[in-house]
């Protein structure tokens, strides 16, 4: 089977032409899309800086130099399967319910459509629609969720969607398989010991980003395959589960974070796994430095799509 590659960048040099992830086709210049790259440009869910609703385009921008083989992997999912660029969903950016109304909308309907998404968000508000549309198709779902952020609060200002609440909200809300829920990368001064406390209740693993350095990346990847089997799998990443040396454009930075190799070693452990979906947000590019961040936002999102990949068009 043949499928619409990226833009070759031997024949048009990767600083020209339209920035579409990893310059791939756009959505409506392909037959069917086994995997979408989705923007989700939204931030009016964050309790600290905004400036995540410029995230797409920052990471598409910083994907262009991407290529097409991923030897980790040993996959090029370009050619695996049909992967496009969807564009971005248009939320509404001053009603938070209706903009989740919108985005597990939207989701649902890639999924009637028969194609994976990897969202690039806008704040970790967005994770809770994907994360019903995912339900909706298979049932509820394990997550891994790489954050410095437990994001299991209950509310803030007495709001119950925000950026810290969306998994509390997928718990109870029944889309998400307890028994095979994990945080990695946590870190950071808490409200309370009861966060840990409430969180353990709702059913998470934590492995923080002390254990990621005290364990080494086999040990932690064998631990979260473990947890995980083979359920259908949602993988979500807040940026700011890496270091801000590693990215500094992010809206709630916590220092004593993993590094960029980590995480994309991390990723490749889950080749394994029956990844269903996942999203890469909270890069808000304002804060960014040479592009730090949106870069290793840009080689997530490639690692997330190859992993999908390497299931072909199923
Ligand atoms: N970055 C995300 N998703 N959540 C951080 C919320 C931390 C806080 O405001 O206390
Ligand atoms: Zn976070
Ligand atoms: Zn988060």
């Amino acid at each position: 089977m043949l499928y619409v590659p990226p833009t070759d960048s031997s024949a048009v040099p990767r600083f020209a032409g339209f920035a579409t992830f990893a310059r791939l086709p756009r959505i409506d210049e392909v037959a069917h899309a086994d995997i979408a790259v989705v923007g989700v440009p939204f931030d009016a869910g964050v309790s600290y800086r905004p400036g995540a609703r410029f995230g797409p385009a920052a990471v598409r921008e910083a994907s262009r130099l991407l290529r097409p083989y991923h030897p980790g992997l040993d996959v090029s999912p370009f050619a695996s399967c049909q992967v496009a660029d969807a564009g971005d969903v248009a939320l509404n950016p001053f009603n938070i319910g209706e903009a989740i109304e919108t985005l597990q909308h939207a989701a649902g309907e890639f999924a009637g459509r028969g194609t994976r998404m990897v969202t690039v968000g806008g704040d970790h508000t967005i994770a809770l629609p994907l994360l019903r549309a995912a339900a909706a198709q298979h049932g509820p779902v394990a997550l891994l969720h790489f954050d410095a952020h437990l994001d299991t609060w209950d509310t803030y200002f007495g709001e119950p969607y925000t950026h810290g609440t969306p998994f509390r909200r997928a718990v109870e809300e029944g889309v998400l398989d307890t028994s095979a829920l994990c945080h990695v990368g946590t870190r950071g001064p808490l409200y309370g010991k009861r966060d840990l406390d409430e969180d353990t209740r709702l059913g998470f693993g934590i492995v923080t980003s002390a254990d990621v350095m005290y364990r080494g990346v086999r040990e932690t990847v064998a631990a979260l395959r473990e947890r995980i089997g083979e359920r259908p799998l949602y993988v979500s990443v807040d940026i700011d589960v890496l270091d801000p040396a590693h990215a500094p454009g992010t809206g709630t930075p916590e220092a004593g974070g993993m590094t960029s190799r980590e995480l994309l070693e991390i990723l490749r452990g889950l080749r394994d796994c029956h990844l269903i979906g996942a999203d890469v947000v909270e890069v808000a590019p304002a804060y960014d430095h040479a592009e730090i961040t949106a870069i290793a936002a840009s080689h997530v999102a490639y690692d997330l799509v190859s992993l999908l990949a390497l299931r072909g068009g199923s």
